[in-house]
């Protein structure tokens, strides 16, 4: 019901003239057009990302801030870690080498009491010297060899150390109170390496006379290293003022000798920097040693000091990143899931649009109704929400005038009419009704219409469909269906309707009705003569006569052909009673006909049948019409003959016969076959040259041998295997037969015989003749020169052209054509003057009375002139009589064939009367 809402939208601004551009759109489309586009930025699939960029941003804005938090956090932490250990391990110096340089005056003090060698002595006394174990003391003389040490150690010479130098060089005596420091070393007494501190030793006079040396292992200085503190990494160094370490750790490791640029460290914890060559950036913190050329450094690992703040980072970016994946997963989602919603509802606007234009441009009539509904809740009435262009023509009621009308006030008539009750009955129980009807109202007055109703929500859709045209093409159609196309009467199938119908109203009332078939005697002659525009005209007179003579309650039909039958109802049960009529119908048939300028006559033969006494129903009665009819044809036709009983028999007959040849035609084609109704096989007649008396050819003729009835002659079975279509497979065996006896003929040395074949109309018209001639040439070996096809003159009067054509095709194939029976058709000479033939045959029936008879005479004589002057050759058929005979010769007519010279004889008789002529011959040649 949301379609016609959109033809609204779609149809044209009332009153635009077609053709011309259009104008500016009114401003309330324009207002439409912007509503419709804001609608569509609207859409949940594009609104929702851009909305959702506002919580992605905001997520990661905050992972940032707290990362960054964090990160200002750890790096305070590092800083202030770094500051106290710079403290502690300055405090713990501090205290060491106080302790050393409190060691180095005590052995200067002694040494100025006791001189070199005997002051160590006195201070172990004393017990004032550290433990050997950890710090060796040691008194040097003036030229800076080792003369004391604790504990004994070998011979030392550090004369050559810098700061012995120092020591020695200093001039004022007061300047000895400064200790010295060396860098780590190994020297000859010692191989560990090992720092000294020294301090200057005077004599009496202030001169120079020594130096008291306290040597300690570097290790010394950063066991204080914690793990805990520090870690793996941290790094506790004492270094020079000169910038070389003297003991430095990282983690257990213990080295010296290293520079570090002491002077550009920060005297507190800062931002990581490189400070030693082992790559690992550190927060790094220096202090310088009162007292000392010494200062310390603490450096804590970047890495391990960050780890929990990476740890935290990581976190919180893992955190981040899932939030941002899951909104933009959930976003994804109900973007796409609004992007296919928005794509089906354009597909539906687009159908919806493509429907209106559709039903619009609709050759049928659409309305859209919508239910009305009584109190009691049933459909009361219709009202039109909408409908089409087409729909405004069929009820001549504008389109736009309908809109919104109740269709028991528009269109009353729908009540009366039973549409207003099937659309209602559609509206409620739903399904499709479909009727046609033929409109009263105006301006369909008259026209056949269809219409479907379909129901839909809250109303019914009814499509009408203007069907006069296929009802008139039905009505031909039906018409054609059950009528003869030439005569206009009924057909086979209506009259076998009509009939059944007669029957039963007959069966009914208790009535009588006869049933006539009639055939036209005569009629193949005037059609075969005058052609078939002939033909057709005198069916058309004839049946219009016959028609002239039934009431308008009988029936009169063609079943084809020159065959007629009528049928008429109610009548008196007495064959008497009906001789009237009949009479009068056969009179009427036999008054001439003028046709092309010419007056042709024709008759009829009609059979007769009384229900119910011949038969009680259709099929009987119309078989029995049939057996009626052709013994009106017996008895000399152009007469009427009423149905008997013994009519039957032969019908019968017929059909026993009919059996008969195709179980002969089964056991002749196949030897194996049990010959039930007997075999076919074929005798010739010789065919004899007048003048000499020397048989040239034969004539085959066929000859049916039943179990039974004995010798079958050819009239009693070629007509019925003509009309049952049996002669064609009949005849291709009589050709291969008679082929392949004349090709044996020649292979015993009978040379020069002919051998004629008879075909018959249905054999010449069927398509594969000359196929089939051809094969059986082929097959046998005989040359198409040796064969001959006889055909009679009323067979090629059929169709001229065709037969023309197909005798041409022989022709040209080789094979000799004749004309059988001449004199009983009516071939015109300029149809004989066309025809490819070699020879002509007087017909037996002229031949027989030859001798008495001046009629025949005359017409052997007009074939013979004629054959000569068509130079063809003439032979005469039937010669029983050496009268017949010597007027034939008198009369200078070629050929002869009949009982004088022989009757048909079978082929080996043949083979000794061709044996006997040739030695004839040769008796002849040799006398
Ligand atoms: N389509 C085919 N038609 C055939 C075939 N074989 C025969 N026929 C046709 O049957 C008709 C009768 O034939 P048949 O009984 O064989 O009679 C032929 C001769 O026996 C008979 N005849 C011959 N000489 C005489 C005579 O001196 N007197 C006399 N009363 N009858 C005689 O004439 C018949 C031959 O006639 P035609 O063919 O016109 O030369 C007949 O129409 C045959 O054509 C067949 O195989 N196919």
């Amino acid at each position: 019901m949301t379609a016609p809402s959109t033809a609204q939208t779609l149809a044209p601004p009332a009153g635009q003239p077609l053709g011309q551009p259009p104008a500016q759109p009114p401003a309330s489309e324009r207002a439409a057009r912007r509503a419709r586009r804001l609608r569509g930025a609207l859409e949940t699939y594009i609104s929702l990302p851009l909305f959702a960029l506002l919580p992605l941003v905001a997520i990661w804005i905050a992972t940032f801030h707290f990362i960054d938090v964090e990160r200002n956090a750890a790096l305070g932490a590092a800083r202030d870690a770094t500051r106290e250990q710079v403290d502690t391990y300055e405090a713990q110096m501090a205290r060491n080498l106080t302790a050393i340089d409190q060691t180095l005056k005590v052995i200067k003090y002694a040494v100025e009491m006791n001189g070199a060698t005997g002051a160590l002595p006195v201070l172990r006394r004393q017990g004032l010297l550290p433990p050997g174990l950890v710090i060796v003391v040691s008194v040097t003389d003036r030229d800076g060899k080792v003369v004391a040490s604790n504990p004994a150690m070998p011979a030392l010479d550090v004369s050559g150390q810098s700061f012995f130098a120092t020591h020695r060089d200093l001039e004022d005596g007061s300047a000895a109170g400064a200790p010295q420091v060396s860098h780590t070393l190994s020297d000859s007494a010692r191989a560990e390496p090992h720092l000294h501190f020294s301090r200057r030793i005077n004599d009496a006079d202030g001169h120079f006379a020594g130096i008291a040396m306290v040597e300690v292992d570097p290790a010394y200085f950063t066991s204080s290293y914690e793990h805990s503190r520090e870690g793996e990494r941290g790094l506790l160094a004492l270094v020079g003022n000169d910038g070389v370490a003297r003991a430095l750790r990282v983690g257990d490791k213990v080295s010296w000798g290293q520079h570090i640029a002491i002077d550009g460290l920060p005297g507190d914890a800062a931002e990581p920097r490189l400070i030693i060559p082992d790559g690992v950036p550190r927060y790094a913190g220096m202090r310088r040693l009162h007292g000392f050329p010494l200062a310390v450094v603490v450096g804590l690992a970047h890495g391990e000091q960050m780890a929990q703040y990476q740890q935290h980072r990581g976190t919180y970016l893992a955190a981040a990143l899932g939030a941002s994946l899951l909104l933009v997963a959930v976003v994804g989602l109900v973007s796409a899931w609004s992007w296919q919603l928005a794509k089906a509802r354009r597909r539906e606007r687009h159908a919806q649009e493509t429907y209106a234009a559709a039903s619009e441009a609709s050759l049928d009539a659409i309305f859209v109704l919508r239910n009305v509904l009584a109190t009691d809740g049933a459909v009361a009435d219709f009202m039109v929400e909408e409908t089409n262009s087409r729909a405004g023509q069929l009820t001549g009621i504008a389109k736009d005038a309908m809109r919104g009308r109740l269709m028991g006030e528009m269109l009353p008539f729908y009540r009366g009419n039973g549409m207003f009750e099937e659309l209602a009955r559609v509206a409620q129980d739903g399904g499709v009704a479909e009727t046609e009807w033929q409109a009263a109202a105006q301006p369909a007055s008259g026209r056949w219409l269809q219409r479907q109703v379909v129901r839909v929500e809250g109303g019914v859709v009814v499509t009408i469909r203007d069907i006069t045209e296929r009802k008139l093409t039905e009505e031909r159609i039906r018409h054609m269906a059950h009528h003869d196309e030439l005569t206009g009467l009924p057909n086979r199938s209506l009259i076998r309707d009509r009939l059944e119908q007669a029957v039963k109203h007959a069966q009914r009332h208790g009535n009588c009705l006869a049933l006539a078939f009639v055939d036209l005697d005569g009629f193949k002659l005037v059609n075969d003569g005058l052609g078939h525009n002939a033909g057709d005209e005198l069916l058309k007179v004839v049946g219009g006569r016959m028609q002239a003579c039934l009431r308008r309650n009988d029936t009169l039909g063609r079943l084809g052909g020159d065959e007629f039958v009528i049928l008429l109802q109610d009548v008196a049960d007495d064959p008497l009673a009906l001789a009237p009529v009949l009479e009068k119908i056969r009179q009427a048939v036999g008054e001439p006909v003028m046709i092309a300028g010419q007056a042709v006559q024709v008759g009829c033969s009609m059979g007769v049948v009384m229900y119910p006494r011949d038969g009680d129903d259709p099929k009987t009665l119309m078989m029995n019409a049939d057996a009626a009819m052709y013994r009106a044809k017996d008895l000399g036709k152009h007469n009427f003959q009423f149905y008997t009983r013994e009519m039957n028999a032969s019908v019968e007959e017929k059909l026993v016969l009919l059996e008969g040849l195709r179980k002969a035609l089964e056991a002749t084609l196949d030897a194996d076959a049990p010959a039930h109704a007997g075999r076919f096989h074929l005798v010739y007649q010789p065919k004899v040259d007048l003048r000499t008396g020397r048989m040239f050819g034969v004539e085959a003729l066929i000859r049916w041998r039943h179990p039974e009835h004995g010798l079958v002659p050819p009239p009693r079975f070629i007509g019925l295997a003509e009309e049952s279509g049996l002669i064609v497979a009949i005849g291709e065996w009589v050709v291969r037969s008679a082929c392949r006896q004349a090709q044996a003929w020649r292979a015993a040395g009978l040379e020069g015989l002919t051998v004629s074949v008879n075909v018959s109309a249905r054999q010449f018209e069927e398509k594969r003749l000359v196929e089939r001639v051809a094969n059986a040439l082929r097959e046998s070996g005989l040359p198409p020169s040796a064969l001959e096809l006889e055909v009679t003159e009323s067979l090629l009067m059929r169709d001229l052209n065709q037969a023309v054509e197909r005798m041409r095709e022989l022709k040209a194939m080789g094979v000799s054509l004749s004309i059988d029976d001449f004199g009983t058709g009516y071939s015109s000479l300029s149809a004989l003057k066309s025809f490819p033939i070699s020879t002509l045959k007087i017909d037996k029936s002229f031949v027989r009375d030859l001798a008495d008879s001046t009629d025949d005479q005359a017409i052997a004589l007009a074939v013979i002139s004629l054959g000569h002057r068509l130079n063809l050759r003439v032979i005469a058929e039937g010669v029983e009589t050496e009268q017949q005979r010597d007027f034939l010769l008198a009369h200078e007519c070629d050929e002869m064939q009949g009982y004088l010279f022989s009757a048909p004889v079978d082929a080996e008789r043949i083979g000794e009367m061709l044996a006997q002529q040739a030695r004839r011959d040769r008796m002849r040649l040799a006398g």
